[in-house]
């Protein structure tokens, strides 16, 4: 395993992103992710600056079991004028019982003189007299050398000397922080590189810095170039990296760990975690997603959902030969899948891919299926022309092949008749009743549902309709439902596209409808979306 130290900073610099805000339980929880991930540190966040983190520490203390990683307090150098031992948020540091303490420190001289408004030697005193109080306190101590690289081009040898500072008084790693991520990846590289000779690091165990010393890298994505930046800091001689799960920061947040971690290892063939470890990545990710209630990022490289999807016809026809030839890795390695899209760029390839996915080997020198792949991708086409969007709802297309495939779509029930009314009350609210007759279980069913809304009222109506023939229905939960009217220049040609998500509790899928009248197009899609959950079930035709 290489000898770089993989610093998470997700609950501390990624709880700095606008509109993130962590429960102390958040936190715990994403820790033992980021644990089960394998980073080195986690750091926890700042105690003393407020007491959810101070809660954090002392939880973590008794709640939390590492098995990998090692936790980080993170912190600032002692006040202007005053002792690290008497500083109240140096003393909380210590307090966290954390063995890192990672402290932010002044390397820009402008910064010293206008932020922290005191003298050159101040700041250096600050720093040497906090690390030098924490090491005396048994700690580990890192120091992030904050807007280090704007602080090098103005006064190089006094951020340099913010860094000798801390080596010297004990610090292991200086951390180079791009704090506010105006920086390109050659500049990065070119400071890094200086920075290593100039303090004689590079000599040490690991390729590292001589002696204990290590220097880091610690980036944000202004420039979007945050991933780009860790790594070229790290091709330059930095044996520690730090990061955010997902990318999350302040502003526009910091490098994303995973991408980098996996850039390492996967590209550039550096053992930086074990394997395993790194198959876990795409569940880790998606997980925590769910934690900080930030929709997770569709396109973001390695993790994402549409990291190794395919939606042009092209591509899938090479992909049939082999995967590599559009994929730039097996997604496995991340614990990530392949997944084909369907669409009006799809080919035959893409049907075939398409329908191998969901469990139909449609052979393409069988005259038959070759014919029924044919028709299916007509099918699709014609159904994309007038505003469907199978891509956005994999459900719908599922059913449009079962439905082509002998036996492979019960009917579930027959639809005779759906109607709303909306009527407007006194008290000004508006209530919905929908009645749906339908066949079920041998039956004609006549139910009438209420709901605030139409669609509302509908999926009432349809629900109590089929509860008898159908009670796994119960299970069956409507969590989003979006509308978007399509070619709306035109006015009354317009038609509405109604895309509904649906959950059974373990997963969710996505079903369509579309129609020039909403009311149809949303009974379309909730449907679907009833059929699809009694397929998924693997309830039989009653
Ligand atoms: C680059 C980064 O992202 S570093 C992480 C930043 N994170 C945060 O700021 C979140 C947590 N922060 C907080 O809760 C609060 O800002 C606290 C508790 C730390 C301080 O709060 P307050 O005492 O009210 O001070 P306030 O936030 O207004 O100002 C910060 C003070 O720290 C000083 N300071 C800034 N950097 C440093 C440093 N590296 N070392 C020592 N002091 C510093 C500032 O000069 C300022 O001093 P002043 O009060 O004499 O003007
Ligand atoms: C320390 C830190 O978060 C920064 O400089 O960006």
């Amino acid at each position: 395993m290489s000898d770089l130290h993989v610093y998470d900073t997700t609950l501390r610099d990624g709880a700095q992103q606008e509109g993130l805000n962590l429960s102390v339980a958040d936190k715990l929880a994403i820790a033992s992710h980021l644990d089960d991930l394998g980073v080195g540190f986690i750091e926890g966040g700042w105690p003393g600056a407020n007491p959810k983190d101070t809660e954090f520490f002392a939880r973590a203390a008794t709640d939390l079991r590492l098995k990998n990683a090692t936790l980080a307090a993170f912190g600032a150098t002692r006040r202007v004028g005053g002792k690290a031992a008497t500083d109240p948020l140096v003393r909380a540091l210590v307090d966290s019982g954390a063995p890192v303490v990672t402290l932010v420190a002044k390397s820009h001289i402008g910064h010293v003189e206008r932020a922290l408004r005191t003298t050159r030697e101040e700041n250096l005193a600050m720093i040497r007299d906090t690390v030098s109080f924490l090491r005396g306190e048994g700690r580990r101590v890192f120091l992030d050398a904050e807007h280090f690289f704007d602080g090098y081009a103005v006064d190089r040898a006094y951020a340099l000397e913010a860094l000798r500072a801390a080596f010297e008084s004990g610090a292991e790693v200086a951390a180079l922080c791009d704090t506010n991520g105006g920086m390109l990846p050659g500049q990065v590289w070119d400071v890094v590189t200086d920075v290593v000779a100039a303090l004689a690091l590079g000599s040490g165990p690991g390729g590292g810095a001589s002696g204990d010393a290590r220097l880091g890298i610690h980036c944000h994505n202004d420039t979007g170039c945050a991933v780009a930046n860790s790594m070229a800091a790290v091709g330059a001689g930095a044996t520690h990296v730090q990061g955010t799960i997902n990318g999350y920061g302040e502003r526009t947040g910091n490098a994303n760990l995973v991408t980098v971690i996996a850039n390492l290892q996967l590209k550039e063939g550096r053992e930086v975690m074990d394997p395993h470890l790194l198959q876990e990545s795409t569940r880790i990710s998606h997980a925590i997603s769910e934690i900080t209630n930030v929709p997770a990022y569709s396109r973001q490289p390695y993790t994402g959902a549409s990291a190794f999807a395919h939606k042009a016809g092209l591509h899938a026809s090479a992909i049939k030969v082999d995967p590599d030839l559009y994929q730039h890795l097996d997604p496995k390695h991340v614990g990530n899948d392949m997944r084909m899209l369907i669409s009006d760029m799809a080919g035959r390839a893409s049907i075939e891919l398409k329908s191998r996915e969901l469990g139909f080997d449609l052979d393409p020198e069988d005259e038959e299926d070759s014919a029924l792949v044919q028709k299916v991708l007509a099918r699709v086409k014609e159904l994309e022309l007038r505003g469907y969007t199978f891509d956005a709802a994999d459900a719908s297309f599922e059913l449009l092949l079962r439905r082509e495939i002998a036996g492979a779509l019960p009917t579930f029930f027959d639809i005779e008749s759906w109607r709303v009314i909306t009527d407007s009350r006194p008290d000004g609210d508006a209530l919905s009743e929908a009645t749906v007759k339908l066949s079920a279980g041998g039956k004609r069913v006549l139910r009438t549902g209420e709901g605030n809304g139409p669609v509302n009222a509908l999926d009432q109506a349809l629900r109590l309709a089929l509860a008898t023939a159908y009670p796994e229905i119960e299970h069956l939960e409507l969590i989003d439902f979006r509308v978007r009217i399509l070619d709306a220049a035109h006015g009354t040609d317009a038609v509405t596209r109604v895309l509904i998500e649906t959950s059974d509790g373990e997963t969710t899928w996505e079903t369509i409808g579309v129609a020039p009248n909403i009311l149809e197009a949303s009974w379309m899609a909730l449907v679907e979306s009833v059929t699809y959950g009694l397929l998924r079930a693997g309830v039989p035709a009653r």
